[in-house]
């Protein structure tokens, strides 16, 4: 059924929505925006704009069947995205077909991705006990379900998740029962990021995240994930890969949603915002949102670094822990010490206390944890550490970018402690470890430092606001390679993706 070489052709199955931000309106646009031929085989027929929904009207299964033969006898189609189904009987209609394209097809069937539209914005289920029973067996003929949390909880037969690890539990737990890759969206979660995290029958977690943008206008959302992903995936033909540039995709859809005046309710997100650059001016942009999109790549390449993998499952050799650990204490001394010259460069008291404060708990809370397991042995300094600590030092004497250079090592710990946190447990080797670097306090500490380097960049100018980025960026791609250091990710070392470094080009003004 794939169409080799060629712009992929993807299949929406879902409901209409005349207002244009969810159901096929929104798939065919995101097909499109994802580099896609977009096709659309309607489901149901809703009244509803951005206030909510007032009447639907579901054609006969029969009719829904006659327009995916319509499709499919004429077209190959490389991905399919189904979205709102309403009743057993559509739900059934589209299993018996979805089979029979499938088992003809073989090992080129198309890529299905249910984003199994089940609870409405006010809480209420949409489908009946026997719809829902029926979406389960749908699952036996799909790859991918994007649940949303209370979606999650219906299908998973539990309470509602009321933080991102609950439902990355129900997520697994749904994955390993119906054998199917389970995309957890963490959208209706509160909280600075929006995580979503692709989980697999046997638990293998891929996380993104995302700043939680300020916005109501999110209407859609979730079907333009699932219209992506699935487009994504049939031109590159990987899962994860296709997830962050959906992703990364949608969060500028939603950053851009403002622009668009659509109702006054949930506005849709603009969905072929790239498209119209330089038809309307783009709005001013949290600078620090950008720069943290704009090392997505460096970050991908942390989380795929053998090291990071092994000390989340707990499998990391305890070698390359403590190599690992003896040049993160050699790294923090120096680290201390720069901090501390920020405080002496700071403008306003705050900022010098944030940065003598950061710079004392550096010292205490991680030297005693690394005094705990290294015994007082600190080894020799690697290549690694005496380069991102000359980088550190070579921006001592301007104040903006030393604070631009010094951010990534709160960030980036932060945000990969946040996924390691995910599969600690009391037994795992190293537990503590993975507890700090998860914690409400360094959570805290985090936001302060992204907030005072936000202002900072505020009041610098235009050449500035350049050197701070390129400080952050360099801060950032010396984080991968500190990581990349130990033995577990040395070149022929066996699944070690070793050290990269993106190329990421910035406009920064
Ligand atoms: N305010 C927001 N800022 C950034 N991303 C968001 C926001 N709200 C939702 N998202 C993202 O939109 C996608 C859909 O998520 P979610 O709202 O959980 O599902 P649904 O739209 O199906 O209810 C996810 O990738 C989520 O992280
Ligand atoms: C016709 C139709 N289909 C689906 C939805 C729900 O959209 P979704 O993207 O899952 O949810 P929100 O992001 O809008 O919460 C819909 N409204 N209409």
């Amino acid at each position: 059924m794939s169409t080799p070489n060629t712009v992929k052709n993807i299949l929406s199955i879902a409901g209409s929505d005349p207002s244009g931000g969810a159901g096929i309106q929104a798939d065919l646009k995101s097909i499109a925006a994802a580099g896609g031929y977009g096709m659309a085989a309607i489901s149901a027929l809703t009244a509803q704009n951005t206030r909510g929904v007032s009447a639907v009207h579901v054609p006969p299964a029969g009719f829904l069947l006659a327009q995916l033969r319509a499709v499919s006898e004429d077209i190959a189609i490389d991905a399919i995205k189904i979205g709102m189904l309403a009743n057993a009987a559509v739900i059934d209609e589209l299993g018996g077909w979805l089979a029979g394209i499938r088992t003809a097809a073989g090992s080129d069937a198309p890529a299905v991705v249910l984003d199994p539209v089940m609870v409405a914005t006010s809480g209420d289920s949409l489908l009946d006990a026997e719809a829902t029973n029926a979406l389960r067996r749908l699952f036996a003929h799909v790859d991918v379900i994007t649940p949303n949390i209370p979606e999650l909880a219906v299908l998973g037969r539990g309470p509602v998740a009321g933080n991102w690890e609950q439902a990355v539990a129900q997520a697994r737990s749904l994955a390993a029962e119906y054998q199917v890759l389970v995309l957890a969206k963490g959208g209706h979660l509160e909280g600075e990021t929006c995580r979503d995290a692709l989980i697999s029958p046997d638990g293998v977690l891929f996380e993104v995240a995302s700043p939680r943008l300020a916005t109501a206008n999110t209407h859609g959302t979730g079907c333009s994930l699932s219209s992506a992903l699935a487009t994504f995936y049939a031109r590159g033909g990987d899962w994860a890969q296709a997830l962050r540039q959906a992703k990364a995709w949608l969060s500028e859809a939603i950053a851009r949603a403002d622009e668009l005046a659509v109702g006054g309710g949930h506005g849709p997100v603009n969905h072929l915002a790239a498209l119209w650059d330089g038809v309307r001016p783009a709005p001013a942009r949290d600078p620090l949102a950008h720069w943290w999109e704009a090392i997505a790549g460096i970050r991908a390449g942390i989380d795929e670094l053998a090291f990071i993998r092994r000390l989340k499952d707990g499998s990391l050799a305890p070698a390359d822990f403590e190599d690992y650990l003896g040049q993160d204490a050699l790294y923090l001394r120096s680290y201390a010490r720069v901090m501390s010259r920020a405080s002496e460069l700071a403008p306003t008291t705050e900022e010098q206390r944030f940065w003598a404060g950061s710079a004392a708990s550096c010292l205490e809370e991680e030297m005693t944890l690394h005094r705990g397991r290294l015994a007082d042995q600190v080894p020799e300094p690697s290549n690694a550490t005496t380069a991102y600590l000359n980088h550190l030092r070579a921006g001592s004497d301007d104040y903006p970018v030393l604070a631009a250079a010094l951010l990534p090592c709160f960030w980036i710990y932060q945000d990969v402690g946040k996924r390691l946190a995910v599969a600690n447990h009391p037994a795992h080797p190293y537990a503590d470890w993975l507890a700090t670097y998860s914690s409400v306090q360094f959570d805290d500490v985090t936001a302060r430092a992204i907030e005072l380097v936000r202002g900072v960049h505020a009041r610098a100018d235009g050449s500035t606001r350049a050197a701070m980025w390129r400080a952050f960026e360099a801060s950032s791609v010396h984080e991968l390679d500190f990581f990349a250091q130990t033995a577990a990710d040395a070149p022929g070392a066996g699944d070690g993706v070793g050290s990269i470094t993106a190329g990421v080009a910035l406009p920064v003004g």
